[in-house]
C-alpha cells in the first residue's frame, strides 16, 4: 500500500511512445489498471490498442516512457514480465500442425507447470473445444482459433491477463467464456486488460474503459458510464 492507501497499479504506463519508423503508433499513452479489476481499451482501428498490449506482454520494445507490469519494468526485465503476463495476441500465436492439447502441453512446458492438465481439459470444454482437442490448428475457424488464444493466455492463471480483440468473431458460447475468464481471473486478484473495438462487450466484461484515439489515451471512465444509449454517444464524442 502507498501512502494514501491506494494499492499501487499492477500496470503502470506513463508517457509511453511506440514508434515504427515513420509510424507513430503509440504517442504518449498513461495508463494505470490494478488487482482485480478488469480495463478494456477502446477505440478505431490503429488507436494503438494492440501495440500498447504488445508492449506489456514484452513483444514489443517501447520507444520512450515507461510500462511496468507487477513491479516489473518492460524494458529492464522483460523476462518476469512474460512470466507474470497471459497474453492473447490480436493476431496469430498458433501453430497450424499442431493441435490445441499439444499447444497447452507447449505452454505448460515453456513455464514448467504441473498438475495442469485437469484445469486446461476444463478451459477447453468452456470453449467448446474439447471435441477438438486433438485435430491440428490448421482449419480451425477464426472464431475457433481466438477461443483457443484465450485458453492459452488463461492456463497458468497470470497475475496479469491481456486480451487483445478476444471478442472478435467469436460466437456467443465463446464470449459467454470469455466473461467467464475474466471474472475468475478478478475474483482470484489478476489485473485483467481487453483490447476491443466492441463498446458494449468491453462494458459487459470490464470495471472501467480507457478510450484511445490516434496513440493517445483521451478518457479513462467506469464502465456504467460507458453503457446503453447514453454511453454510444459519449464514446462517438470521445472519436470525433
Ligand atoms: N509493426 C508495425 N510497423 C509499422 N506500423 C505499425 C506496426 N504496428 C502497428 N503499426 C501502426 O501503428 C498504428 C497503431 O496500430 P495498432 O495495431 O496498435 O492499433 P489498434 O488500435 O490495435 O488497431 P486495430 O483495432 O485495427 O487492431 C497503426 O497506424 C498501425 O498501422
Amino acid at each position: 500500500m502507498r501512502d494514501n492507501q491506494q494499492p499501487a497499479p499492477v500496470v503502470d504506463v506513463r508517457s509511453l511512445h511506440v514508434r515504427f519508423g515513420e509510424v507513430e503508433a503509440v504517442a504518449g499513452v498513461d495508463l494505470q489498471a490494478h488487482a482485480g479489476e478488469a480495463t478494456a481499451l477502446l477505440g478505431r482501428n490503429g488507436a494503438g490498442k494492440s501495440t500498447t498490449m504488445r508492449v506489456l506482454a514484452g513483444v514489443v520494445p517501447l520507444t520512450a516512457g515507461s510500462a511496468r507490469v507487477a513491479g516489473h519494468d518492460v524494458r529492464t526485465e522483460p523476462l518476469r514480465v512474460k512470466q507474470v503476463v497471459g497474453y492473447c495476441p490480436d493476431v496469430g500465436g498458433l501453430v497450424p500442425r499442431a493441435t490445441p492439447w499439444e499447444h497447452l502441453q507447449l505452454a505448460a512446458r515453456l513455464r514448467r507447470m504441473t498438475g495442469w492438465e485437469e484445469h486446461g481439459r476444463d478451459l477447453l470444454e468452456r470453449f467448446e473445444l474439447g471435441d477438438v482437442a486433438h485435430r491440428v490448428t490448421a482449419g480451425f475457424s477464426h472464431g475457433m482459433s481466438r477461443r483457443l488464444s484465450v485458453v492459452l493466455a488463461a492456463l497458468h492463471l497470470p497475475q496479469v491477463l491481456l486480451l487483445d480483440e478476444p471478442f472478435d468473431g467469436v460466437d456467443p458460447i465463446g464470449v459467454e467464456a470469455t466473461f467467464e475468464v475474466i471474472a475468475d481471473a478478478r475474483a482470484r486478484g489478476a489485473c485483467v486488460l481487453v483490447s476491443t473495438h466492441l463498446r458494449e462487450l468491453a462494458v459487459e466484461a470490464c470495471t472501467s474503459v480507457s478510450v484511445l484515439r490516434g496513440g493517445s489515451r483521451v478518457a479513462t471512465l467506469a464502465a456504467e458510464e460507458m453503457a446503453g444509449e447514453e454511453g454510444a454517444r459519449a464514446y462517438r464524442g470521445l472519436l470525433d
